[in-house]
């Protein structure tokens, strides 16, 4: 079944519903911007998560040992690279957590060289000048159907209860990866975030991309 992670939580409340709801994973973003979480405050809620839900922190080209300062003080069990991080940078960091990088996806395609970075999975989001992530925006998702990619693949961008089952079933993601489609009025919405998890459940259990 397709994993769910939550981005862009700020407050404990939302983030131990959404867990108990059954997302996988929970995001913290540490880059600037209305979604960014304190490090206390992200401290605090990863250490009150339960134990099988993956803690995230989102950065965009922050100084390695910035990122790795972050990932020991809050606890992080993954760090999700938003940036220009080249495969050196991704490469240094896993040796002490594991990375997620994201690449940005326009009209012309996949980057080419998304299978070279050696990381634990790669997330695909879309391509909005201006913005590293968390538009609300999807990209045309058969773009990402049979990759061919050796690393597990994270869907995001534009992610909604309404259309994530499409997404899942058309792309067959490892995970997806949702904030905006989650919210109201720019706040997470534990209705929407339930529904979310529930209608992903309904995407089945077809062979991964991985
Ligand atoms: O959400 C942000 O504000 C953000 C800022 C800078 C870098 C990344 C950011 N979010 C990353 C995410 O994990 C989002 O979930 C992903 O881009 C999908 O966002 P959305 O289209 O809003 O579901």
């Amino acid at each position: 079944m397709v994993k769910v992670k939550i981005c862009g939580l700020t407050d404990l409340e939302t983030a131990l519903f959404a867990a108990a709801a059954g997302a996988a994973a929970l995001g913290f973003v540490f880059a600037p911007g209305r979604r960014r979480a304190g490090p206390e405050q992200a401290r605090l809620i990863c250490r009150a998560l339960p134990p099988f839900v993956s803690r995230v922190g989102v950065f965009v080209d922050a100084p390695l040992p910035e990122v790795a300062q972050m990932v020991d003080y809050c606890g992080l069990d993954a760090v999700q690279l938003h940036g220009s991080e080249p495969p050196d940078y991704c490469r240094a960091l896993g040796e002490r957590v594991r990375v997620i990088k994201a690449f940005r996806v326009g009209g012309a395609g996949l980057p080419a060289d998304m299978g070279d970075y050696p990381v634990a999975a790669v997330l695909l989001d879309t391509l909005v000048p201006g913005r590293a992530g968390g538009s609300g925006r999807a990209f045309d998702w058969r773009l990402a159907q049979n990759t061919g990619l050796k690393t597990p693949l994270i869907l995001a961008g534009g992610l909604t209860p309404e259309n994530v089952a499409r997404a899942a079933a058309l792309v067959k993601p490892y995970a997806v990866d949702v904030s905006s489609g989650v919210e109201t009025d720019g706040r997470k919405d534990r209705k929407k975030i339930a529904r979310l998890i529930r209608a992903a459940g309904e995407a089945g259990s077809a062979p991964l991309q991985m």
